[in-house]
């Protein structure tokens, strides 16, 4: 199947509010995906209705032709965009616990990330920095061999430096059969890595095409482009 990802008609609306207003969206398998928006456009609120925390008010959402449920848990790792992690663990008791809670968790490939962005395993969550606490939940996520990774901001708190080496790390730990999806606003580090772009403006697609598609209509970056569109 080539699409990972199908939204039929999805809506969100929150005690009267409509947060989302979508009629279709498809996102093929293999492809690292930009999800763009200004401020309150839904981005969150898309992805948590695709990792199953929140339910649409209208439509259908399916993950490789199954319906967002209990049998695509296994389908979906999910970076929230606020940490949900108990702040006195260690970081090897959280490996455990997810390795235990995750059966496509792979602890080798957690270690690896790990002792690559040169965390120690001994530190506690509250003696980290933010961008540090920030790469032990990105090295959690990226570690489960699964389908869909949905990263709500992952390189926010994550200084320039370490940024690259971030990306590397999503690029070189996802399989050709699985899709990345990242929301954020650092469309200028980001869009070196991304396939696809889907725009979102409040609450309504926007736009979703290739990044190359875009670059070539509108002769500028993504970066470019989403500034000019929604310039306040
Ligand atoms: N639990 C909630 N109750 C009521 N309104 C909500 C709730 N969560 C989000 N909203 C509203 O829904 C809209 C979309 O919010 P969402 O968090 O999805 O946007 P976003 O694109 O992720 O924003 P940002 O870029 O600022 O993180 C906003 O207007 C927000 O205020």
């Amino acid at each position: 199947m080539e699409n990972i990802l199908e939204c039929r008609g999805v809506s969100k609306i929150y005690t009267q509010f409509p947060a989302l207003n979508f009629t279709n969206l498809t996102v093929k398998r293999g492809r690292i995906v930009g999800l763009l928006g200004p401020n309150g456009s839904g981005k969150t609120t898309l992805i948590k209705m695709i990792s199953g925390i929140l339910t649409p008010s209208s439509g259908s959402i399916s993950i490789n032709g199954v319906p967002v449920g209990a049998q695509t848990k296994n389908m979906v790792s999910y970076l929230p965009e606020r940490t949900y992690l108990n702040d006195w663990m260690k970081v090897r008791d959280i490996i455990d616990f997810f390795s235990d809670f995750y059966t496509n968790f792979n602890k080798e490939k957690a270690y690896d990330m790990l002792k690559r962005l040169q965390i120690n395993d001994g530190d506690r969550l509250k003696t980290m920095s933010k961008g540090t606490k920030e790469k032990v939940q990105l090295v959690l996520v990226m570690s489960r061999e699964t389908d869909l990774y949905l990263l709500d901001e992952p390189i926010g708190g994550v200084d320039p430096a370490a940024r690259d080496y971030i990306l590397d790390t999503i690029i070189s730990n996802y399989s050709e059969n699985s899709t990345v999806i990242i929301s954020t606003h650092l469309i200028y580090d980001i869009e070196k890595i991304l396939d696809d772009i889907i725009f979102i403006n409040q609450g309504n697609l926007f736009l979703a095409a290739s990044t190359d598609e875009i670059r070539e209509q509108h002769g500028k970056s993504i970066d470019a482009y989403f500034r000019e569109v929604f310039r306040c």
